[in-house]
């Protein structure tokens, strides 16, 4: 049974934490296929580092999962691999049709289980990778058997900083990643290669990133990234947050262009507009932004009271998930022993525990949120009264 969120992520999410009891690996989801989603512009190198992961002598099995937009099937034919199933996704609508024909083939695939090990879809250069992202987070059955692992951006070094000023996409696509290849290194001079590095940290400083040519880079380094474990990419975060900030006025999408609309909550508004807490006494308040673009984070080493956080983020993002691209944190709640971590694309979220605090661990709660125009005083202070 499918049980669209929002109105559903209320409990699910809050009685995970909630539930100390049951099946220990079904609660941290050790067992779920990982999925990865591999986008980029247009011509960054995907179909490229698809074929490379391919063609390693991995040992692994993937299923394929090419989306195209409003092309003839060509991308499957270029994906190299006899072994691999690649399957196609072949629809004008990104924002709607793609999550039915994404459920579906996955549906599709969990029922032969055990046949692979992971699964990547490779979305059209022209996708918003929110809904598919979001896919498996609303998706009740194809969420409980896989967990997206991480997205997975390939920029063009040549084209890239030409695409951020007239496509949204683009911008959204060095948001969401996780990981970010910065390819086509030998068509730029190292200059250049500077200058369009500086841009995109401006778009995510979270995200690792690697300069390629031919998209070339170890397999470990793309798949298996479990974007749920956030400690790398928040240890990275103090040395790009002194980067520098990269003031373009680029005009990107407004906070209407999100093309998972369809979904919305609008039920409840707001009511954490307290102003306190400015300084940043808690660990405090970090953010970097390209005018439009952000990133802020919090963290406070005081445990959190579960009761006060979920009302309080879920609020948030039924608020300001349009503008909200990404959501990620790691918490430390009273009277609870493991970790939770929870991540979330717009309005939507997901979480689980994930595995208990280790003795000589800090109870470090952090949040991060990326997107655009973020409320980021009110962010703070309504994170910071969900201690407990
Ligand atoms: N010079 C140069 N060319 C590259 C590099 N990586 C990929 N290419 C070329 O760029 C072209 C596009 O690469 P693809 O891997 O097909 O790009 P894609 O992102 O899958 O493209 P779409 O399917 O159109 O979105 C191909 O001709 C590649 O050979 C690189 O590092 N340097």
């Amino acid at each position: 049974m499918r049980r669209p969120y929002p109105e559903g992520v209320r409990s699910p999410l809050h009685a995970r934490a909630a539930a100390r009891t049951g099946d220990p690996m079904a609660e941290t989801g050790s067992e779920k296929i990982p999925v990865t989603v591999l986008t980029g512009y247009l011509g960054a190198g995907k179909t490229t580092l698809l074929n490379r992961i391919l063609s390693e002598p991995h040992g692994k099995k993937y299923a394929v999962i090419v989306n195209e937009f409003g092309e003839i099937g060509i991308d499957n034919d270029l994906v190299v691999g006899a072994d691999e199933e690649v399957f196609e996704m072949n629809n004008g609508c990104i924002c709607c049709t793609v999550r039915g024909d994404l459920i579906r083939i996955i549906d599709g695939l969990l029922r032969r289980k055990g046949q692979f090990d992971g699964i990547i879809v490779e979305t059209t250069g022209l996708a918003d990778p929110a809904p598919v992202a979001q896919t498996f987070f609303v998706d009740e059955e194809v969420g409980a058997k896989t967990k997206l692992d991480a997205v997975v951006t390939v920029a063009d070094a040549k084209w890239l900083s030409d695409r951020l000023k007239d496509a949204p996409e683009a911008k959204n696509q060095i948001a969401f990643a996780d990981v970010i290849l910065l390819n086509k290194t030998d068509l730029v001079s190292a200059d250049e290669l500077a200058e369009v590095e500086g841009r995109i940290r401006g778009i995510n400083p979270y995200a690792r990133l690697y300069r390629t040519q031919k998209s070339q880079i170890e397999i470990e380094k793309v798949l298996n990234q479990g974007a749920f474990d956030l400690d790398r990419i928040l240890a990275l975060e103090p040395a790009f947050l002194e980067e520098g900030e990269d003031h373009d006025h680029d005009h990107t999408c407004g906070p209407d262009c999100g093309h998972d609309h369809h979904h919305h909550d609008h039920g409840h508004h707001h009511d954490h507009g307290h102003d306190h807490h400015h300084g940043h006494s808690h660990g405090g308040l970090k953010h970097y932004h390209d005018e439009e673009m952000q990133s802020v984070s919090f963290s406070t080493d005081k445990l959190l009271d579960p009761d006060k956080f979920f009302p309080w983020v879920q609020n948030v993002v039924a608020t300001d998930g349009a503008n909200i691209l990404r959501s990620k944190g790691i918490l430390a709640f009273k009277d609870d022993p493991d970790r939770f971590v929870f991540q979330g694309v717009h309005m939507i979220l997901d979480g689980d525990h994930q595995r208990p605090w280790k003795p000589d661990e800090p109870q470090v709660s952090r949040i991060v949120f990326i997107g655009r125009h973020l409320p980021t005083e009110k962010l703070e202070s309504g994170f910071l009264s969900c201690v407990a």
